[in-house]
């Protein structure tokens, strides 16, 4: 980490540089307003965010991002959880999964021969396992490259006489090139498990991941870092609590007898501006998305003369639920 022009010690943010994730993540930074900017020429691995001065943007592998985020050489990143837990001997003690992103889904699985018509579930690996050593005089091989992940999640099945067999691409070829029995890899659409004749065991399912915005709790946490965070995560928190929810104006009744607080609690909303000052007048709720039109129709039951719903871009707030769950881990 070099220090800025000011002298201040950056925020570094770790961003996908390709694969699967990488377009997904700069488009979920642009709809919180944070702008990436790459450095000159497409081989720049940095890059800044624009208007937000001490965040230093590092374009890294999926992969390298939970091991920087493990070591603490990055502050905050994007990327799967599915490499999170299998990169990080103790995801709870080495950072905090801020938030999942809503893309980037896929499921980690075990995947045997379709032609193995009799198994069905990971018990009955160990009959395969034992058969393979009666009739082969060998273990059971396993292609994976989520070796962690395959480890703990058999032994937790009881399975235990299984052999990993590395793999670093192509994992769903193994059976078919004979390296292997059976794979330990990620799935999405399923395509390619069934084009190599693999079926996922009925309890196969090790983990399902998306992408997520991960902090670290090991990278130094100054105070111009901490300053950088609050205001990314303030942004971030901003376009989701404007995604999620709505905000819904009423006019009150003349009387401006309205139990709002009633209304309020009933809906899961909240009065972001507070209550209205006089009697008459116009309020602004703010409310989940699903319970619009419950509210809608409550407030116009409870005497409101119109009442008008919108989408809004931002929402900001004085609290920072992201950054303060983050702080108070430091
Ligand atoms: N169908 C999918 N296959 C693989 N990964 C997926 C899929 N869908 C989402 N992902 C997520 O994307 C992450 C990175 O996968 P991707 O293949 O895009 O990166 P990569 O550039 O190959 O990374 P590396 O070179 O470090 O393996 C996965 O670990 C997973 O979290
Ligand atoms: O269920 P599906 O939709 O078919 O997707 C799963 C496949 O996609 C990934 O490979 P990727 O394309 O990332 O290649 P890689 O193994 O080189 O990373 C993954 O390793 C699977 O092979
Ligand atoms: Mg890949």
């Amino acid at each position: 980490m070099t220090p800025s022009d000011s002298g201040a010690m950056p925020l570094i943010l770790a961003v996908p540089s390709k694969g699967r994730l990488q377009e997904n993540a700069s488009a979920f930074f642009g709809r919180a307003g944070l702008r990436l900017a790459q450095g000159a020429g497409a081989r720049d691995y940095r890059g800044k965010l624009v208007g937000v001065p001490g965040v230093e943007v590092r374009y890294l592998s999926a992969s390298e991002i939970a091991a920087q985020l493990a070591s603490g050489a990055a502050h905050l990143g994007v990327t799967g959880e599915d490499l999170i837990r299998e990169t990080l001997p103790d995801v709870r003690g080495q950072v905090e999964l801020l938030t999942p992103l809503g893309f980037g889904n896929a499921t980690v699985v075990v995947a045997v021969p379709q032609a193995w018509i009799d198994v069905r579930a990971m018990s009955d690996l160990d009959e395969v396992a034992a058969l393979m050593r009666t009739r082969h005089g060998r273990r059971l091989r396993v292609a994976t490259k989520y070796v962690n992940l395959t480890r703990r999640f058999f032994a937790e099945k009881g399975v235990a006489d299984y052999r990993i067999v590395e793999s670093l691409g192509a994992t769903e070829g193994a059976p078919a090139a004979g390296s292997a029995e059976i794979v330990v890899d990620i799935t999405t659409t399923g395509a390619t498990l069934s084009a190599n004749a693999l079926k996922v065991l009925d309890d196969g399912i090790i983990l399902r991941s998306e992408a997520n915005l991960v902090a670290s709790l090991k990278a130094p946490w100054g105070e111009d870092q901490r300053t950088a965070l609050r205001t990314v995560l303030g942004r971030i928190a901003a376009e989701e609590r404007a995604r999620t929810t709505r905000e819904v104006r009423a006019a009150l009744p003349e009387s401006g007898a309205i139990d709002l607080a009633t209304i309020a609690g009933l809906h899961e909303a909240e009065l972001p501006y507070g209550a209205p000052r006089g009697g008459d007048g116009e309020i602004v709720m703010r409310c989940p998305e699903g319970a619009v039109f419950a509210l809608a129709g409550a407030l116009v039951e409870a005497g409101a003369r119109a009442v008008t719903v919108r989408r809004v871009d931002y929402a900001f707030a004085a609290e920072n639920p992201l950054a303060e769950r983050l702080l108070a881990r430091l």
